[in-house]
């Protein structure tokens, strides 16, 4: 393990890694502490973002997309939260689609098609407007220790390696610790393709105590848009009206809030959607593609035993969907265009690590494909992940206050979900060093909520990935609801910076308003409450009604009125479940204390006792939800706990 000294370079907040977390986790940290902060001498608070290759910042390793099922509300819920990916990925989308619009506003999951390479230069343009940021290029190899927290990090950069002290450490490393690549027999060294991995980082962390695990992920091939056959195969087009990401996007009040002057929001302000349109294709594999694949098993890294490790069974490479769904004739493969300024497709649903003559043959087995030339192959990578029984839902390690943890790191997959993770990491880290309560979402108030409660409460047997199904309460957690449930407390932490912060008051006024026509007006003879209950009551028409009502434009704004909308056709089964999220409160607010054994309560199973004490949850309700814990052994907890606090008590 290489030991750095700490010099003279010191931050409030250093983040590792430029992905989708660690890009999320700087701005974050970057928007908290942009205002002059006393403890700090009288000036902003400075964050440092560490990464291998500052141009790769914001980078898509995998899928050109940004949202969809489960993620589109993450996406969304990072908007109330001042975040940046739903402001890229407006900047750069290329083909804006709501997946689900025919069923109920709970599943429908907003997803665009992203200009890949416009993303990342986006992500990085926007980090550049936050002054209190400086880039270092650099590997991390070493987490400085001192006093029990940590304190700094040592850099390997071409001059040598250097010390940086940071008050607050967040750790992204994404697929590159000990990243290893696979494409058939032919294995290499890196993170994503031509990129090296990072080496040292997983030794520092394991000398710390940190138990690691490995997982791995795949990305299909690239083929060459000018060599496919278009005109055979089914288009598939975007929405007609676009919908953003972002609420400040096109905004009718881009004026009043000064947005088209400022750096962060110029682009989107004056007109969204910012680039051109396109459209994607289907295609398909078959019988005879699935034969060819079966027939090279032998030659495929997770069959011949090249890689042990668990993939994603929730995004399966193709080689894992013949074997495991061995009836299935077909497989849909969506083509997608990565970028206005190339002529790269990518190939949505065959990811695979079979070698490339195999790769050829199963492109080529595919309608419009016959005459496809690959550009590059897939392949998979295999990296080191940390547990995330081994941090809280904070993000915060249990075994190093401030070190944080987000993204792949922590055992999950997909952009939305590193960008969530990284957002709480910035936020926590900050309050940490301030001194601030921590944040935790609850599950009935936020996606990430949910996944970090997950996290914290699973065994990761493989890569995580976001579902509606994994939310019990999907009708609170809605795409359209993100600022009403999050906005408020985002803006008391001060997360939110002068644009998101200047909507949020607006938006606050503006949904008391419409709320207080719809009260009120009448359409066809009945309230409108009830009216735009009826199937086909039309948006335009509320929306009418709710701007002649109010005299407020913003009130009769698509991001205020879908939420309205939602609230009041479903106004039952959301009491319900708001009835339901109170009585599980008590057990959500049942704290349990860190230094428990568990091994001493008495009557606690083994398997229970052995369970807690590796998760060591926070509150009884986590207890609940860990594997293992049944109802019995929560009431012995339970009963342990309030006997402990009368204890005390007297
Ligand atoms: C081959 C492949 C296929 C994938 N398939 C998909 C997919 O289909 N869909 C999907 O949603 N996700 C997919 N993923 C995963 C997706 O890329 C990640 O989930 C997402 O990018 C995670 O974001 P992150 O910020 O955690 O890490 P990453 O985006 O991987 O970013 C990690 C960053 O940290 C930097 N870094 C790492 N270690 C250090 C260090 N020690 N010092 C300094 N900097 C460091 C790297 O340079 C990089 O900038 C795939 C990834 C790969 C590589
Ligand atoms: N970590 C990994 O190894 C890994 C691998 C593959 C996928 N993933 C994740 O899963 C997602 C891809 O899986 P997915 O296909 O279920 O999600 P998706 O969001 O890309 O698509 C969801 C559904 O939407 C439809 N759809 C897909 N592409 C479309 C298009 N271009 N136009 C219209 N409709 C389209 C399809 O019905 C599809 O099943 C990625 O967004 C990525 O986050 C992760």
């Amino acid at each position: 393990m290489m030991m750095a000294t700490v010099d003279a370079a010191s931050f409030d907040v250093i983040v590792i890694g430029g992905g989708h977390a660690g890009a999320e986790a700087a701005w974050a940290s970057c928007n908290l502490l942009r205002e002059v902060w006393l403890d700090s001498g009288g000036r902003a608070g400075r964050v440092a973002l560490v990464t291998i290759d500052p141009g790769k910042t914001g980078v898509m390793s995998c899928n050109p997309a940004i949202g969809g099922l489960a993620k589109g509300q993450i996406v969304r819920e990072l908007d109330a939260l001042g975040g940046l990916m739903p402001l890229a990925a407006d900047a750069t989308g290329i083909q804006f689609r709501v997946l689900n619009r025919s069923k109920g506003p709970a599943v429908r999951g907003p997803r665009c098609q992203s200009d890949k390479y416009a993303y990342a230069r986006e992500v990085q343009r926007l980090l550049g407007t936050r002054e209190n940021l400086t880039v270092v290029t650099g590997a991390v190899e070493d987490l400085v220790v001192e006093g029990g927290r940590c304190a700094g990090v040592g850099v390997r950069t071409a001059e040598g390696v250097v010390g940086l002290r940071g008050g607050a450490v967040v750790l992204t490393t994404g697929t590159f610790m000990r990243g290893l690549m696979h494409t058939g027999e032919r294995t290499e060294e890196g993170g994503r393709v031509g990129e090296k991995p990072a080496v040292g980082i997983s030794a520092s962390l394991a000398g710390l105590g940190f138990e690691l695990a490995r997982l791995k992920t795949g990305t299909p091939p690239r083929l060459k848009a000018g060599t496919i056959d278009f005109a055979s195969l089914e288009r598939q087009p975007g929405d007609d009206e676009p919908e953003a990401f972002s609420d400040l996007s096109a905004h009718p009040l881009a004026g009043e809030f000064g947005l088209a002057d400022q750096a962060a929001y110029g682009r989107v302000a004056e007109r969204f959607p910012v680039l051109e349109q396109r459209d994607c294709w289907i295609t398909r594999t078959s019988r005879a593609v699935h034969n060819v694949i079966r027939a090279n098993l032998e030659r495929a890294p997770m069959y011949n035993g090249q890689i042990e490790t668990a993939g994603p069974r929730y995004c399966p490479s193709i080689e894992d969907k013949v074997v495991r769904f061995a009836d299935r004739e077909a497989h849909h493969v969506f083509l997608e265009p990565e970028s206005l300024e190339t002529d790269e497709i990518y190939c949505n649903g065959i990811s695979t690590s079979l070698p490339g003559d195999v790769q050829e043959r199963v492109v080529r087995g595919m309608p419009g494909c016959e005459r496809a030339e690959i550009l590059r192959y897939g392949y998979a990578v295999e990296y080191d992940m940390v547990p995330p029984h081994q941090i809280d839902a904070t993000t915060m390690t249990k075994r190093l206050p401030g070190l944080f943890l987000a993204g792949q790191i922590n055992g999950t997959s997909g952009y939305e979900e590193a960008a969530g993770q990284g957002l709480l990491a910035g936020l926590n880290a900050v309050r940490w060093l301030r001194g601030e309560d921590f944040v935790r979402f609850g599950r009935e108030e936020a996606y990430i909520g949910v996944l970090m409660d997950d996290l914290v409460t699973k065994i990761p047997r493989e890569p995580y990935r976001m579902f509606t199904s994994r939310a019990e309460h999907r009708l609170l957690l809605r795409a359209d609801n993100a600022w009403d449930r999050l906005a408020g407390r985002a803006h008391g932490w001060g997360l939110l910076d002068e644009a998101h912060s200047a909507l949020y008051r607006r938006r606050e006024a503006a949904s008391l308003a419409a709320r207080r026509v719809l009260a009120s007006a009448t359409v066809d003879g009945v309230g409108l409450g009830q009216w735009l209950r009826r199937p086909d009551a039309a948006e335009d028409r509320v929306a009418a009604v709710v701007a002649a009502g109010s005299g407020d434009a913003l009130a009769a704004h698509g991001s205020v009125l879908r939420s309205l909308i939602a609230d009041e056709r479903y106004r039952g089964y959301i009491e319900r479940q708001r009835r339901e999220v109170e009585r599980l409160r008590e057990h959500e607010t049942t704290a349990l204390p860190t230094d428990l054994d568990y091994a001493t309560v008495s009557g606690l199973r083994t398997e229970a006792a052995l369970a807690l004490n590796r998760f060591r949850p926070a509150t009884l309700g986590q207890a609940s939800r860990i594997e293992g814990v049944n109802p019995s052994d929560l009431m012995l907890v339970r009963v342990r706990v309030l006997r402990g606090d009368q204890r005390r008590a007297s």
